[in-house]
C-alpha cells in the first residue's frame, strides 16, 4: 500500500512516501518558508540503495501551492516516483490538537474536519495548516483514503491527577480544560525504539523532543504518564518562539496595566517569546553561532533553555520513581551537542553521566552517549513522525 504522509507545520511541510508494510521510503522532503518571498523544496528520492537530492526554489503563497509543487515533483519524469497521483492509496496527516476525542488514527470525515476546525483556537499555529493540508490532499488525491494521526493521542494514557488543573471541576467537565500534551507521535516512536534497544518492556524513560516546539514526557512501559506541554503547545520548556512556563498573572498585568488585548498576548507568547525573545533568533544554529561569538544574551538563553530541561528531568525522575534512560530527539535534541551537555550537567546524583566525546560525535542512527558504567543510559534517537503515522495508517486500513 502506497501511503503518503504530510506533516504540515506553521511555515513548512515535511512529507514522505512509503510502500507499506516495507517501511523504507520511496522519497521524502521538506518545503520551507511557505508564504515568504523565497521558498525552497528539498526532495530526496531513494532508488536501488542510492539517494538523489534536488532543491527547488520558488515562492509558495500558501500550503496549497506548496503541496501542488510537491505533487509535480512526485510525478516528475526525472525526479518522480509515481506515474499518476492515483497510485497513492492513503494519505496520513499529522494533526496537532485532537482534544479528548481522538486517541487513535482516524479516517477523515466531514465531522472529523469540523472537530479539527473547532480545536483550531487551541493550536492556532498548527491546526489551521493541518486542516488546509487535508483539504488540499483531498483534491490532489481524490481516490486516496485520508487518515489523521493526532499529537495529543499518545498522552491520553496520563492519569487524571496529572492531566487535571486545580481549577473548579466544571471547567474540566463542561469545557474540557485539561493537559493534553503534544508531539505524541514523536514521543511514542522514540520511546518504542529506546524500549527495544534496552530490551526492557517496562523501561522508565524521559523523552525530550527538542525541535522548534519543545516538550518532554515521562514514559513507562510505552505509556505516557506525564508531559510538559498542556492545554495548548505553549506550556513547559523554553522553545524557539514560545515562552513555556510562566505565571499567568503576567497576563493580567499586561492586560490591566499595559493595555494588551488577547490577540496581542497570543502573538507575544506564541510567536515573539522563547529563544527569539531572548536572543533575536529562533533557530538554534544561529543562537549557537552567537554564543560562539561571545554574545552574552545567547549564553543566558542557552542557560535558561537547558536549566528548564534539568528541572523537568528532576521532576520526571520523581514521577517515574527511577529512570532507565534519557532519550534526546528532534532537530535540536538530535544535532546540538551543547544543548545535550548543558541539559545533562550536574545530574550525576541521579546517575546521569554524559561521555563528552560520544556526545560530540555525529550520526543519524540511535546511539548511546553516556559513560560506559553509568547507571542511566543517555540515548540520541532520531525521530520519524512520518513513519509512525504511516504505520498507524497501515494498521487502520490494511484489513
Ligand atoms: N545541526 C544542528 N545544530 C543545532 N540545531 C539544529 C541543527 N539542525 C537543526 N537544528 C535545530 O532544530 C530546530 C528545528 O527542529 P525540528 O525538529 O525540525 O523542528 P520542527 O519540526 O518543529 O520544525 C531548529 O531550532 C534548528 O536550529
Ligand atoms: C506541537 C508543536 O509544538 O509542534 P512543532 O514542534 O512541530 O511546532
Ligand atoms: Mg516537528
Amino acid at each position: 500500500m502506497n501511503i503518503f504522509v504530510i506533516n504540515s507545520g506553521s511555515s513548512s511541510i515535511k512529507y514522505q512516501l512509503f510502500q507499506m508494510p516495507g517501511e523504507s521510503p520511496l522519497c521524502n522532503g521538506i518545503v520551507e518558508r511557505i508564504g515568504q518571498e523565497r521558498g525552497e523544496i528539498t526532495h530526496k528520492v531513494y532508488r536501488n540503495g542510492t539517494e538523489d537530492e534536488t532543491k527547488t526554489t520558488a515562492a509558495f503563497a500558501d500550503h496549497g501551492a506548496a503541496l501542488e509543487a510537491v505533487m509535480q515533483l512526485l510525478t516528475d519524469a526525472q525526479h518522480g516516483v509515481l506515474h499518476d497521483p492515483g497510485e497513492i492509496e492513503a494519505v496520513g496527516h499529522r494533526v496537532v490538537h485532537g482534544g479528548e476525542r481522538f486517541s487513535e488514527a482516524t479516517v477523515v470525515t466531514e465531522e472529523v474536519k469540523q472537530e479539527i476546525e473547532r480545536l483550531a483556537s487551541l493550536a492556532p499555529l498548527h491546526n489551521p495548516p493541518n486542516l488546509l493540508g487535508i483539504r488540499v490532499a483531498e483534491q490532489i488525491f481524490p481516490r486516496a483514503q485520508q487518515v489523521v494521526v493526532f499529537d495529543t493521542a499518545f498522552h491520553q494514557t496520563m492519569p487524571e491527577r496529572a492531566f487535571r488543573y486545580a481549577i473548579p471541576n466544571e471547567f474540566y467537565r463542561q469545557q474540557h480544560i485539561r493537559v493534553y500534551g503534544f508531539h505524541g507521535t514523536s514521543h511514542k516512536y522514540v520511546a518504542e525504539r529506546a524500549t527495544d534497544y534496552l530490551g526492557k518492556a517496562d523501561a522508565r524513560l524521559i523523552t525530550l523532543h527538542l525541535g522548534n516546539g519543545c516538550s518532554m514526557a515521562a514514559v513507562r512501559g510505552g505509556k505516557s504518564l506525564e508531559t510538559s506541554m498542556g492545554f495548548t503547545p505553549m506550556n513547559g520548556l523554553v522553545m524557539g518562539t514560545r515562552c513555556g512556563d510562566i505565571d499567568p498573572s503576567v497576563l493580567f498585568y499586561l492586560i490591566n496595566d499595559r493595555g494588551y488585548d488577547p490577540e496581542q498576548l497570543n502573538t507575544l507568547l506564541n510567536k515573539q517569546s522563547g529563544m527569539l525573545g531572548l536572543t533575536g533568533h529562533s533557530d538554534m544554529r544561529d543562537i549557537a553561532r552567537a554564543m560562539d561569538d561571545g554574545n552574552p544574551e545567547a549564553a543566558l538563553a542557552y542557560a535558561m533553555y537547558t536549566y528548564r530541561i534539568r528541572k523537568y528531568i528532576g521532576a520526571y525522575g520523581a514521577v517515574l520513581n527511577g529512570l532507565d534512560a534519557l532519550v534526546f530527539t528532534a532537530g535540536v535534541g538530535e544535532n546540538d551537542a551543547r544543548t545535550r551537555a548543558m541539559a545533562c550537567a550536574d545530574l550525576d546524583f541521579l546517575g546521569i553521566r554524559l561521555d563528552a566525546a560520544k556526545n560530540e560525535a555525529r550520526a543519524r542512527h540511535l546511539r548511546e552517549i553516556n559513560v560506559p558504567d553509568a547507571p542511566i543510559k543517555i540515548l540520541v534517537v532520531p525521530t520519524n513522525e512520518e513513519l509512525e503515522i504511516a504505520r498507524q495508517c497501515f494498521g487502520l486500513l490494511k484489513d
